[in-house]
């Protein structure tokens, strides 16, 4: 691809843009999520241009990084959102995104979200069920609102990636299949809380294939012309997110391939296009910087025991999901692992389970994967892992979550600080406060005993407990 390589090594050590990581690692400590903003915008005004023609918006999916600075990048730079939740809603509203420019998917929204997401004024909801689509008519209806909506079709092609994240099939418990779809677009237009103004694909995650893409969209125009007749005004096709990014090198299609064999239906449906991708945009924005704690021998396996664990990045042990890693201080970039290999060398003298501290067997970046020498103290890059990292990162052992940190150019910015053990337990701490002072009484206030600090270092402070807890 022509952008330039925002993560690359120089003298023998690995950068961000201008930042070096080994001085990102020694000023906030591991794990550390590192993003470079100039990543993010390449793949977001790719699209943008890519899919002028069609006058877009590009809903960027939330769900992949939501840090609050990374949405107020987008926003600033023309981006509408993708929400599943009013929490994600909520997000955008404060990075000062336009609900006027965002959808609301998902196939379990609330009537508190449905009114949260009617009254900000978001573009559509994209709708999964009749169930659904009568309480959406419900609560429009009760705030004197119409809510503008796109059904969720399931074209059942197979996206031909991983089973768990592909969802445009018959089976999947995401959207309806056409005939289910176009029932409901019928029903609709009885309906005064409702308008259909678009129609709602998105077949998975990861695709690497143009060929779904073709396939959907070509089904998706025909519906579209199809739910016209029913007599409504179709202004917005929304395909959907799913673009495919290298994390092994050299399988991610140029934004252009995918464009091209979806365009010509594009055009004959005549709408304005939404896209929500995620992956695309900040997959291949971030790296996961880790260090070190032990090597260890056992039997014929070589562990490298390192600070980063399943908590901070699930994807390997969820989805057996590949990412390259590679020594922060190096003398060349991480070899391309060819598509269909696991890049794993069983019983190679230089393969590593790569390992957390984590009490799971199933807690491990990579298995059997051949890497230079390495000792305690060492630093780790993991690649690919802006999208669907810290999102899904957890407590789990009662591990703070990762900081992150933004690069612009020469500059890097903390954009959320490490979890301190204070943070983990003050949601606990408010609770043993109600029993000590009778309920009622305790009622969390917001307030916390968690420091504003924690921004350096991976410590897990073991302060004593603030609040007395009473006697049973
Ligand atoms: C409805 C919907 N839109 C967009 C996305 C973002 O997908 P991706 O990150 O693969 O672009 C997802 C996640 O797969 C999704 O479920
Ligand atoms: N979380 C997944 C993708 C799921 C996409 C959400 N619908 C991943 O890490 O690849």
């Amino acid at each position: 691809m022509s952008t330039p390589p925002f993560f690359e090594y120089r003298d023998g050590t690995l950068y961000c843009e201008g930042v070096a990581a080994r001085d990102l690692a020694a000023r906030f400590g591991t794990p550390l999520y590192v993003y470079s903003r100039a990543a993010f915008l390449a793949a977001l005004e790719e699209l943008q241009s890519v899919f002028a023609e069609f006058d877009p918006v590009i809903c960027y999916s939330v769900k992949a990084n939501s840090n609050l600075s990374v949405l107020k990048m987008l926003a600033a730079h023309g981006s509408g959102f993708d929400v599943v939740s009013s929490g994600e809603l909520r997000r955008v509203e404060e990075a000062g995104g336009d609900p006027g420019r965002t959808v609301f998917a998902g196939v379990g929204k609330t009537d508190e979200e449905i009114a949260h997401a009617l009254k900000s004024g978001v573009l559509m909801f994209n709708v999964e069920s009749e169930a659904e689509l009568d309480a959406i008519d419900r609560v429009s209806r009760e705030h004197g609102l119409q809510a503008p909506v796109a059904p969720r079709v399931n074209p059942d092609v197979d996206p031909q990636t991983h089973r768990y994240i592909s969802t445009g099939h018959k089976e999947s418990k995401f959207g309806m299949d056409i005939t289910r779809a176009l029932r409901l677009t019928e029903r609709a237009r009885d309906m005064a809380g409702i308008k259909v103004v678009g129609l709602h694909m998105h077949i998975g995650s990861q695709i690497t294939k143009t060929q779904p893409y073709a396939d959907a969209a070509a089904k998706a125009a025909d519906l579209v012309a199809t739910m016209r007749g029913q007599g409504h005004a179709i202004q917005w096709l929304n395909l959907g997110g799913g673009f495919g990014i290298d994390y092994r090198g050299g399988e991610a299609q140029p934004i252009t391939a995918y464009a091209a064999v979806m365009a010509p239906a594009i055009r004959a449906s005549g709408c304005r296009l939404a896209l929500e991708p995620g992956r695309r945009v900040a997959g291949n924005a971030g790296v996961l910087l880790s260090r070190v704690i032990f090597t260890k021998v056992s039997g014929d396996k070589r562990f490298l025991i390192q600070d980063a664990a399943m908590n901070d990045l699930l994807r390997p042990s969820l989805y057996q999901a590949f990412h390259k890693i590679w020594p922060v201080e190096a003398s060349m970039q991480p070899p391309d692992i060819p598509a269909g290999h696991d890049g794993s060398q069983p019983g190679a003298s230089d393969a590593w389970d790569v390992v957390g501290p984590v009490c799971e067997s199933g807690d491990f970046l990579a298995k059997d994967r051949p890497l230079p020498p390495l000792e305690r103290g060492d630093l780790l890059a993991v690649f690919s892992a802006g999208a669907y990292g810290m999102v899904m990162a957890s407590n789990y052992n009662t591990r703070p979550r990762p900081a992150e940190v933004l690069v612009e150019g020469n500059h890097a910015r903390l954009i959320r600080r490490r979890e301190t053990y204070d943070d983990l337990v003050a949601a606990e701490r408010d609770c043993e406060g109600d029993r000590q002072e009778g309920l009622g009484q305790g009622i969390a206030t917001g307030g916390s005993s968690a420091s504003a600090n924690g921004s350096t270092g991976h410590v897990l402070a073991s302060e004593p407990s603030r609040v007395p807890i009473a006697p049973n």
